[in-house]
């Protein structure tokens, strides 16, 4: 069974709408762990738009479960990285108009720019992962490259139509195998729902899911009542 990391970048978008405290990603990390998630995940971008410096400052101090810092290989998130010493790092492609990540990290194409950041990395003992689509020239290049693990873009799978979802299913299903054989670990994630997560945990060999915007969706649904409550008792 695939441990669940959450990704709770979407609770310090909901900062960032309005520049205050709340809500603090570093709590919301502590109710995730306290209900079971064997993991926190985020994604510290180059322009910040979410999780920011102290977030990942303090998410280091308070996660006891693993913490997975998700970036790119810009040098100063590099740097920080170094200084952070996350329990892993996940290291994903990344252009400042997109809305949320578009593909997967291109290790074949850009082989020798990943490998001298990488090689800061793994020196450091902080064991990495790269985030590819599920194809064999892209892992088979986060193997050359000294990545351990692979997550496997699952944003394919989750936006396919009925008809075109048991292909990218298969194409998943047969990524797992190549990765396992080459030794690497192998993880997935990206627009797994409540809805289309469970075929993708029913694939053998995947050790760890990533899952974020689908959750913290639900649980501002799930808290409104309460909020609304807690607000008209002070009124
Ligand atoms: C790499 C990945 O699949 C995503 O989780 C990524 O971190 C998305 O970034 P946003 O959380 O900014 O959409
Ligand atoms: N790497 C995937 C991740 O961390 C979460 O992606 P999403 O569930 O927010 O699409």
């Amino acid at each position: 069974m695939a441990l669940l990391n959450v990704n709770i970048d979407h609770v310090a978008t909901i900062r960032q709408a309005r520049g205050t405290d709340e809500p603090d990603p570093v709590w919301a990390a502590s109710i995730c762990e306290l209900a079971g998630a064997n993991g926190i995940t985020t994604h510290l971008r180059e322009d910040r738009r979410h999780i920011c410096d102290r977030d990942v400052r303090l998410l280091k101090q308070t996660v006891a479960a693993l913490f997975n810092l998700e970036m790119s290989i810009a040098e100063d998130i590099v740097e920080t990285a170094l200084e952070l010493v996350p329990d892993q790092v996940t290291i994903v492609p990344e252009r400042r108009q997109e809305l949320t990540t578009e593909g997967g990290l291109d290790c074949a194409g850009n082989f020798k720019n990943i490998q001298k950041q990488i090689q800061k990395i793994t020196d450091k003992n902080i064991p990495a992962s790269a985030f590819v689509i599920p194809e064999r020239d892209q892992i088979k290049a986060a193997m050359d490259l000294g990545f351990e693990a692979v997550e496997l873009h699952t944003g394919p799978y989750a936006q396919a139509s009925f008809a075109e979802k048991s292909g990218e299913l298969d194409r998943i299903r047969a990524s797992v195998d190549y990765a396992r054989g080459l030794g690497l670990t192998v993880h997935a994630g990206h627009g797994l729902t409540y809805r289309n997560v469970a075929p993708v945990s029913a694939v053998e060999g995947i050790s760890e899911l990533n899952i974020g915007h689908s959750i913290i969706s639900r649980a501002v649904i799930y808290g409104l009542e309460k909020a609304v409550r807690d607000m008209t008792a002070l009124l």
